[in-house]
């Protein structure tokens, strides 16, 4: 006999994102990309996971670094973690994880995938990545295990473009979902230019959370030793 009781419903897996990044600062354009991956792939929670030691953008000597405009070293691990926690609290879904912080070394995205599968066995993990990196995910370490810990969640950002070619041939042996591509809205802000704006003493307002652009004033982030001090002026 039919019945109007909705059918009773399997309990899913927790979803779990995980947004890795240098965060030097933390912008708006992160905070995007992780909402709206949340709200696409109806996420439970995520993790944003600043780098510990992100050897691509140092050098050996941790001098000046990979980027050419970067005439600096990456800010001090614990300053970009608070940032990232000033800048996710008022999302009761967003968490901050140290995993990447505590270890010791160079920071790889195998070993933070380990760890996190570790520590939520039963989650189904979405690792969300922007066009750039996603073009640059073969000079990754161990790059091929990646997609075997978690499921991947390219998303777009203006001036790349996102694309698999590269990857083609090795997802061909894996699941159809294994790395999936989201078109988010475009925010065309770099931690690169919100750095270069806060040496001069321009505004970062509406870029980075309004905590951020205290955090960045109260520690003098970013300035370098001729400017003229930028202090918070009004947004
Ligand atoms: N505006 C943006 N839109 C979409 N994804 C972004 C954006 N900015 C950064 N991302 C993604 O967020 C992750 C972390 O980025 P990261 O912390 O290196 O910021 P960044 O702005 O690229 O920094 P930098 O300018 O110092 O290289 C990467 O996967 C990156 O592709
Ligand atoms: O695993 C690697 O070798 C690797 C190399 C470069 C970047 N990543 C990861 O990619 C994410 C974005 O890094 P970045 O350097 O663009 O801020 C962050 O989680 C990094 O740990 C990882």
């Amino acid at each position: 006999m039919a019945t109007d009781r909705p059918l009773q419903q399997q309990p899913r897996a927790r979803r779990i994102g995980i947004m890795g990044g240098t965060f030097d600062p933390i912008h708006n354009g992160h905070l995007v990309a992780a909402s709206e991956v949340g709200h696409r792939f109806s996420l439970d929670e995520v993790i944003f996971v600043p780098t510990g030691r992100p050897w691509q953008k140092l050098t050996d000597d941790d001098a000046p670094v990979a980027k050419a405009d970067q005439a600096r070293a990456v800010s001090p691990a614990e300053d970009r973690y608070l940032m990232t926690v000033i800048a996710t609290a008022s999302n009761p879904r967003f968490t901050v994880s140290r995993v990447d912080i505590e270890r010791e070394g160079d920071t790889y995205t195998v070993d933070t995938l380990r760890d996190l599968r570790r520590m939520h066995p039963e989650a189904e993990l979405y690792f969300i990545t922007g066009a750039d990196a996603l073009e640059s995910i073969l000079s990754w370490q161990d790059w091929e295990e990646l997609f075997e810990l978690a499921n991947f969640i390219g998303v777009s950002r203006p001036g790349y473009e996102l694309h698999v070619k590269h990857l083609a041939q090795h997802l061909e042996a894996l699941p159809p979902d294994t790395l999936q591509m989201l078109e988010i809205p475009a925010l065309a802000i770099s931690s690169t230019e919100c750095r270069a704006r806060a040496a001069r003493g321009r505004p970062v307002w509406y870029l980075v959370p309004d905590g951020v652009v205290q955090y960045i004033a109260k520690r003098k982030l970013y300035r370098s030793p001729r400017a003229s001090s930028p202090g918070v002026s009004a947004p």
